[in-house]
């Protein structure tokens, strides 16, 4: 369990922030320049509160009132961040191996074996960091984080610096050690679709401050926690569950109170609940069921609410039937000629084709106590 309450002033941005994780993977979410990073720097040891407290598991790292200040390297703590950081003159070997000169030899729980082989790195061993892809050198830097033995994971936005397919590679790995090795880990990112994949938690940030935390669906269940990110950005999960796979056209099935949610490929064994994520850009809205059309998801449900900006476009928050929301962008035009506005029922129309095995989280979806 990870408790953090702390100030730091760092130039004119000053930063007071609270907030607590039993395990599982905590999001540290928000826009940039939000102190993200600068909580994480914390949180490492890196610096030093002005005021505050962080304990790991009962045990004080800091507590400026009784002058406890851990060093980084005794705290048991993994750190990744979006560029590997990998030392260039040792092999992804020795680069492991230095990872584990840190954990204590009573504390090496992690061994390196099925560290290499859950982030199938087993072939690289005696490469040096030039000779890698950077989804590569990330999967080693991972590793190289695990085999100390950490108590607690911080990643600063691994993933980053990866195109969309080596992200795809990695997000599993990062679930594996979330669920496998049982490491908690405090993920720092600005992307909706790795957080509704792997935390259980999210602490949203705004100005140094904690402008919402929850469990994922509360925290994202409406427009406002996204208002600050671009369009293509916002995103919104349906819990659902699993419920068939039709075999002739290769659909997955999920079911919903709301309707049926396809998606092209398999999402997991029938019966699993899952969280779906949906980008707002995919969701187009209806006032009527749609006939002659090629969409095949349709959620029925009330609009909650309509976030606009100056420009011409919308984000609309709609309750589902049943339980959860799913945003969607659209543009003020349309929706003053729908006449959409709060309260009014509404058809959630999502293309299939948006939608894939990538889109969907099985796993501990629900958020510690
Ligand atoms: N050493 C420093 N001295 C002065 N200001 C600092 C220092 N470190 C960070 N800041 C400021 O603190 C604020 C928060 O920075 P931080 O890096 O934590 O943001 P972030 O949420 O991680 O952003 P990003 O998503 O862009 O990485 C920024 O305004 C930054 O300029």
């Amino acid at each position: 369990m990870i408790r953090v309450h702390v100030k730091k002033t760092l130039g004119a941005f000053d930063l007071d922030i609270a907030f607590e994780s039993d395990g599982g993977v905590v999001a540290l979410f928000g826009p940039s320049g939000s102190g993200k990073s600068a909580t994480i720097g914390l949180i490492a040891g890196l610096m030093r509160p002005d005021h505050g407290t962080i304990a790991l598991d009962g045990r004080a790292l800091v507590d400026t009132a009784s002058r406890t200040f851990v060093p980084a390297h005794r705290r048991r703590i993994g750190l990744v961040f979006q560029d590997a950081q990998l030392f260039p003159h040792l092999s992804v070997k020795h680069n492991l191996m230095f990872g584990r000169w840190f954990a204590p030899q009573a504390e090496r729980r992690v061994a390196l074996d099925p560290v290499v082989e859950t982030l199938g790195i087993g072939h690289l061993l005696d490469r040096r960091p030039g000779r890698l892809s950077g989804g590569e050198k990330q999967r080693v830097a991972i590793g190289r984080a695990l085999v100390s033995s950490p108590r607690l994971l911080l990643m600063d936005e691994p993933l980053a610096a990866l195109d969309a397919e080596r992200k795809q590679e990695i997000l599993p790995l990062i679930e594996r050690l979330r669920d496998e090795f049982r490491i908690p880990i405090v993920y720092v990112s600005h992307a909706v679709e790795e957080v509704a994949r792997l935390a259980a938690r999210v602490v949203v940030l705004a100005h140094g401050r904690v402008a919402a935390a929850g469990s994922v669906e509360d925290v994202f269940g409406d427009g406002a926690a996204q208002a600050g990110e671009s369009r293509f950005r916002r995103a919104s999960f349906v819990t659902a569950r699993v419920s068939g796979f039709d075999e002739t056209w290769g659909l997955a099935e999920i079911a919903h109170p709301a309707g049926t949610i396809w998606l092209a490929g398999r999402a997991g064994p029938p019966g699993r609940d899952c969280r779906v994520v949906i980008r707002a850009t995919d969701v187009t809205l209806a006032t009527e069921r749609p006939t002659g059309s090629s969409v095949r998801t349709v959620l029925h449900g009330l609009v909650a609410r309509i976030d606009t900006d100056k420009g011409p476009l919308a984000t609309v928050t709609v309750e589902l039937d049943g339980h959860g929301h799913v945003l969607a962008s659209a543009t003020r035009k349309a929706l003053a000629e729908l006449g959409l506005a709060p309260g009014r029922p509404v058809f959630a129309l999502i293309k299939t084709v948006a939608l894939d095995e990538q889109s969907v989280a099985l796993g501990p979806l629900s958020a510690p106590a």
